[in-house]
């Protein structure tokens, strides 16, 4: 489909969101990161008199040291992954746009904790006289602890504007048939350089159980994540299985636990497995650290002999042509 909009191209925008990192890997940073992060109503819902004390007198001061060493160890030269893996991600889309569609319409990369801000890419486009705003946070399966908070962070912008721009909010993908061919054919890629695993690992994101029995969609929207690239692939159900992993705080989140899984599979007989994360559109500290080395180490130490991970869809051509899908079909006739 063809590019079609009614007014000129830079009245238009496209602000890719995702969730924010540290700055550096260092301990400060981290605490200035995390206070941002779990300070949010809509990541932790302990009431706000309470959390504090826990947060400011327990969480930061235990947790800071031990967050930026696993930081240090996935940092890239040109900074954190999940930043760096943003910003290639809009430099491709804005070169489909421009290559498939002639048209050069502004698209940035926010975050909702840290740099770059929400706020400072609403400013810049105002500037611009961009008179159009579409949102689309990258997180495929909705969840209000991320995709709400985006939502939150506009508002808050928003709040201080007289002269408000017309906005479209994309709330979620995990549908997009592009999308769960994208997943597909990244598993197939590696299939390719490696053969199949005794079993293939959906593991996502978790979330507070709690969160589910007050309506998150999430867990559903998971679940069809999954369900739909397995039958892609043409897997029979005991070749696949869904877990959650980075589990955080006391309360129970969804099951199955990601590490618990894999501490348990060898003596199932299943010695070797590949992990995908269809959550994280881009790497990150969750994947890059959390699976590939603590997950690895559990499902090794636990007698299992080959792990591997799929990377994320990243900057790979199918996942920006998702995006392109995405704005084509919500800028048309715009
Ligand atoms: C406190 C509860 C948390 C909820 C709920 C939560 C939901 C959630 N998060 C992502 C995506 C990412 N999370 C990342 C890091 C991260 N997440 C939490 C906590 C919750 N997340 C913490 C405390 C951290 C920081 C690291 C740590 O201290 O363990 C990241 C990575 C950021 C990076 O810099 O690399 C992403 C991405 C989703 C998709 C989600 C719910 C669906
Ligand atoms: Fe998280
Ligand atoms: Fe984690």
């Amino acid at each position: 489909m063809k590019l079609s909009l009614t007014k000129n191209p830079s009245k238009y925008g496209v602000l890719l969101v995702n969730l924010g990192t540290p700055d550096e890997p260092s301990p400060k940073a981290v605490k200035k990161y995390l206070k941002a992060f779990l300070s949010d109503t809509r990541v932790v819902e302990i009431p706000p008199f309470i959390w504090y004390f826990i947060l400011n007198g327990a969480v930061l001061p235990l947790r800071c040291k031990k967050v930026a060493k696993a930081y240090a160890s996935i940092w890239t030269e040109q900074g954190s992954p999940l930043r760096v893996i943003g910003e290639q991600q809009v430099e491709s889309l804005k070169h489909l746009i421009n290559e498939q569609h002639s048209v050069g319409l502004t698209i940035e990369l926010a975050m909702t904790y840290g740099e770059p801000s929400i706020s400072s890419k609403l400013d810049f486009m105002r500037q611009k006289g961009i008179e159009n705003i579409l949102i689309l946070p990258l997180y495929p399966q909705y969840s209000a602890t991320t995709t709400a908070a985006v939502f939150d962070k506009l508002n808050q912008a928003f709040s201080k504007v007289r002269n408000l721009p017309q906005v479209r909010f994309i709330k979620d993908y995990y549908q997009n048939p592009l999308y769960i061919t994208a997943l597909s054919n990244s598993i197939k890629d590696f299939w390719q350089q490696k053969s199949k695993a005794d079993k293939l690992i959906f593991s996502f994101h978790g979330l507070p159980k709690s969160c589910i029995e007050k309506g998150d969609p999430y867990f559903e929207h998971c679940e069809y994540t999954a369900k739909e690239t397995a039958k892609v692939l043409k897997l029979t159900d005991d070749e696949w299985m869904m877990t959650f992993q980075s589990r955080f705080g006391k309360q129970e989140w969804l099951q199955p636990y990601t590490d618990k899984t894999l501490e348990k599979l060898p003596s199932q007989g299943i010695k070797s497995v590949q992990l995908i994360c269809p959550a994280f559109s881009a790497d990150c500290l969750e994947t890059l650290e959390e699976i590939s080395i603590e997950n690895r180490d559990v499902f090794i130490e636990a007698g299992g002999q080959i792990f591997d991970y799929i990377p994320a869809l990243n900057n790979r051509v199918d996942h920006i042509q998702v995006f392109e899908d995405i704005l084509i079909k919500n800028l048309n006739n715009w």
